[in-house]
């Protein structure tokens, strides 16, 4: 098999410990270097604070990038502009962004993939809520995460509502003359759809996709309760975005 020079972006992080493990796992990958911008992780390959500075020494195949939403834009856009393969876990990327990402990528004929949820169970949970949807006009999406995320709502949840949205007449849910006695109430609105984003300590990653008709509601739910659960698909990822002459936005566009 074919090896495959890998650089972390975030290796101190929840996901970016998981996916360094990850890749001293997979015979075919290498982890050649790491970016930190604190220069903190302890690990025995280059740290690096400068993406640049990092491809300016030794370029790898593939950047994993679990970091932040405005970090991770700037890897992405950085890594493509270096001929470097993104495959990008971190969520929170704009609609605007996501274009501009996929111009730059084609326009260098790169490989990129950025996917806002790596569990194959996750992938499974919006395609079947995206099937149920052609059927159930209204649909209220509760994400459930720990406390320490940074973006609202999750890109999951996003991805749902936009899955959702490729299948169903758009409509405004609930009564039409509703009001919000409290501000945020009835959550963020997709097209129509809601949002509900809960975050407590104890959860790790969690969403559940209620459809409702007359006389009955169908729940669609998906657990995460370890980060390992993304790391199956980073890794495949890993092997498609070689693959790839252009941006990839969901690991359901790679699965067989
Ligand atoms: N696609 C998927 O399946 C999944 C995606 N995610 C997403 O991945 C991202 C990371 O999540 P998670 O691991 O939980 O978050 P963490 O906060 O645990 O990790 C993020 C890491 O990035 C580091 N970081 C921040 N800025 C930089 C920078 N400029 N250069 C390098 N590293 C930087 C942080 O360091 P410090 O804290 O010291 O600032 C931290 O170690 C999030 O966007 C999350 O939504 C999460 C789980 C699954
Ligand atoms: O921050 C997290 O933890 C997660 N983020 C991703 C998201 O925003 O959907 C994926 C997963 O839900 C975990």
């Amino acid at each position: 098999m074919e090896q495959i020079n890998i650089t972390i972006a975030g290796p101190r992080g929840r996901m970016g410990k998981e996916a360094v493990q990850l890749v001293k796992d997979t015979e075919h990958f290498t982890l050649i270097s790491v970016i930190d911008h604190k220069k903190e992780a302890e690990l025995d390959v280059p740290v690096y604070t400068d993406i640049e500075e990092c491809f300016q020494d030794e370029a790898p195949h593939v950047l994993i990038d679990l970091t932040t939403p405005e970090v991770g834009y700037h890897h992405t856009k950085t890594a493509l502009e270096y001929g470097v393969r993104p495959v990008v876990g971190t969520t929170g990327f704009s609609r605007d962004e996501l274009e501009e990402l996929k111009e730059l990528a084609e326009s260098k004929s790169l490989g990129c993939i950025i996917a806002p949820n790596f569990a194959i169970g996750a992938v499974l949970m919006m395609k079947f809520s995206q099937m149920a949807a052609k059927y159930f006009d209204d649909v209220e999406i509760i994400e459930l995460h720990h406390d320490r995320k940074l973006d609202a709502p999750s890109g999951t949840a996003v991805k749902t509502a936009e899955m959702i949205r490729e299948v169903r007449q758009s409509k405004e849910q609930g009564h039409p003359d509703e009001k919000e006695t409290h501000s945020g109430a009835r959550g963020a609105n997709v097209d129509g759809m809601h949002i509900h984003s809960v975050r407590l300590p104890g959860l790790i990653a969690h969403q559940q996709v209620m459809l409702g008709a007359e006389g009955q509601t169908l729940t669609i739910r998906h657990d995460s309760f370890h980060r390992g659960s993304f790391m199956s698909g980073v890794k495949v990822s890993v092997d498609t975005v070689m693959k790839l002459d252009t941006l990839v936005y969901g690991l359901e566009n790679i699965l067989d």
